[in-house]
């Protein structure tokens, strides 16, 4: 999938609509087991997702917000699998979200839960998948002061899985996916996968009964 809303890919209730429509018939989809998000956006470096349209969060009604925060809840629930460049805040969240990061190894490029740093809170739930992903210490450091990482760094402590030269990263991609799906049966996969979640989905579910 190609996320192409110049200028940035921010996450606007427009854009993350038809982020979910576009899963929601792949999902159904019996043909397609994988998901490679990627951005072709033209500019250099890529961005790959500049995170929530802060444009979409300010001056709106509750209304208008709370239609908002639904949309990007539905988002988190629903990806699989990721390349990208820079993910600061939201875009960070939804290659979290994915089985697997490549990103592409230029130094202009950052990725981090940066919400800190604008005065915002990381959601319960933002956190909760970052502690998952590079554990508790490290999203501690991260998260209090707003970190952004450099590939080298999100290498380093597990926030992306591998780093590839920048004209590589889809190829790159592709090869991983095809690996990923020799395992055998998505049941056993989609189970493993549940079990996993299985702590954090129950700590969801009592959050939201609060
Ligand atoms: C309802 C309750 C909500 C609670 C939310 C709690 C969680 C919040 C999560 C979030 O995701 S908040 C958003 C955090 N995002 C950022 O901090 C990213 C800020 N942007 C950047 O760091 C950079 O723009 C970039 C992505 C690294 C790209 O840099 P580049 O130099 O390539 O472009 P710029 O000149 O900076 O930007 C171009 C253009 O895009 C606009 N823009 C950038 N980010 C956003 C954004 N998140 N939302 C809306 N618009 C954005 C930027 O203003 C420029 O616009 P123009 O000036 O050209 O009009």
């Amino acid at each position: 999938m190609h996320m192409q809303s110049p200028p940035v890919n921010s996450l606007s209730l427009d854009f993350l609509t038809e982020l979910c429509i576009s899963l929601e018939k792949l999902e159904m989809d019996k043909g397609c087991r994988g998901l490679i998000i990627t951005s072709v956006l033209s500019n250099q470096p890529k961005v790959f997702s500049a995170g929530l349209d802060i444009l979409e969060m300010y001056g709106k009604s509750p209304e208008h917000c709370g239609e908002f925060w639904k949309v990007v809840q539905e988002m988190w629930l629903k990806f699989y699998g990721s390349n990208m460049g820079s993910s600061p805040a939201g875009g960070c969240l939804l290659s979290l979200t994915c089985d697997y990061r490549i990103m592409a190894d230029n130094p202009r490029y950052t990725i981090g839960l940066n919400e800190t740093q604008l005065g915002i809170v990381a959601p319960f739930w933002f956190k909760e998948t970052m502690v998952n992903t590079v554990g508790h210490r490290n999203t501690e450091v991260a998260l209090q002061l707003g970190l952004l990482y450099k590939p080298a760094e999100a290498l380093k402590i597990g926030l992306v899985d591998q780093l590839v030269p920048e004209d590589q990263v889809f190829t790159v991609a592709s090869q991983t996916m095809t690996k990923w799906l020799t395992i055998p049966g998505n049941v056993s996969v989609i189970t493993t996968k549940s079990t996993l979640n299985l702590l954090f989905s129950f700590q969801l579910w009592c959050f939201n009964l609060v």
